[in-house]
């Protein structure tokens, strides 16, 4: 079975948790699109549900796949938010934003009773760190945010070469909050709490890709099977 059927296993294994008239929450990514396909299934065959879409790339296959959508100005909480991830740890702390959507990522999953991340299960990590960590910054002032960055890096016991994100055509890739990203090569993060803490402590940070205590399953598809791993701690509990 190759990446991508199996990371469509993981996506019709978070499906069975959706029920009717459930709000969800819609990841982005190769893996959250293969859920959004399946959820539009579902909804042509009479399933009742409404999505709020964490992305602008998202928003356009949802529609595409004939998923009713609202905003979180509309409704005030969401039932469960279905993503992928670039890493998880056993805690069930990620590292996000590799497609550049960690702010809404991380807004809609902060709204969600349960958020399910799907995954194939190279994803799985015992540290996180080896996937670059996204940062969502403010281009003004960029190199007074890169110092404070690196500062909480240190602090944080971690370091590593820091690039602003790319585009495939050259230019600086813009995420649809019209912030840029810089991607820091930290190796193995040691204390994710503390460094999410540090990084949302400076003023041009928007927002970083590490999502601690938000995560409540993995769904993890591999060679061997599904791996469904709860998470044991309380949502929202850091410690
Ligand atoms: O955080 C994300 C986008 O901002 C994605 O969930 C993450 O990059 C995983 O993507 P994929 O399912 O394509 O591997």
């Amino acid at each position: 079975m190759n990446m991508d059927q199996l990371k469509r296993q993981a996506a019709a294994r978070a499906l069975e948790e959706v029920r009717d008239g459930m709000q969800l929450g819609l990841g982005t990514g190769s893996t959250a699109k293969h859920f959004v396909e399946l959820l539009g299934e579902r909804v042509a065959a009479g399933l009742k549900v409404i999505g709020v879409p964490t992305s602008e790339a998202t928003r356009a296959d949802a529609l595409r796949c004939g998923v009713p959508l609202t905003t979180l100005d509309e409704i005030d909480h969401l039932d469960i938010t279905v993503d992928g991830a670039d890493e998880i740890d056993p805690e069930l702390n990620l590292i996000k934003g590799g497609g550049g959507a960690l702010l809404r990522e991380k807004i809609v999953a902060a709204a969600s009773d349960r958020m399910i991340v799907i995954a194939d299960d190279s994803k799985w990590v015992p540290t996180l760190g080896k996937f670059p960590l996204p940062v969502e910054v403010i281009p003004f002032g960029l190199g007074a945010t890169r110092r404070a960055i690196e500062k909480a890096f240190a602090e944080c016991g971690v370091s590593g070469q820091m690039a602003v994100r790319k585009a495939k055509d050259g230019h600086v890739f813009v995420t649809d909050g019209g912030h840029w990203i810089v991607d820091a090569q930290l190796g193995r993060i040691v204390d994710p709490p503390g460094l999410a803490k540090a990084l949302s402590a400076i003023p041009g940070v928007v927002e970083h890709g590490l999502f601690i205590g938000l995560a409540s399953s993995a769904v993890l598809a591999g060679g061997g099977g599904i791996r469904v791993i709860e998470r044991r701690k309380p949502k929202g509990d850091q410690e």
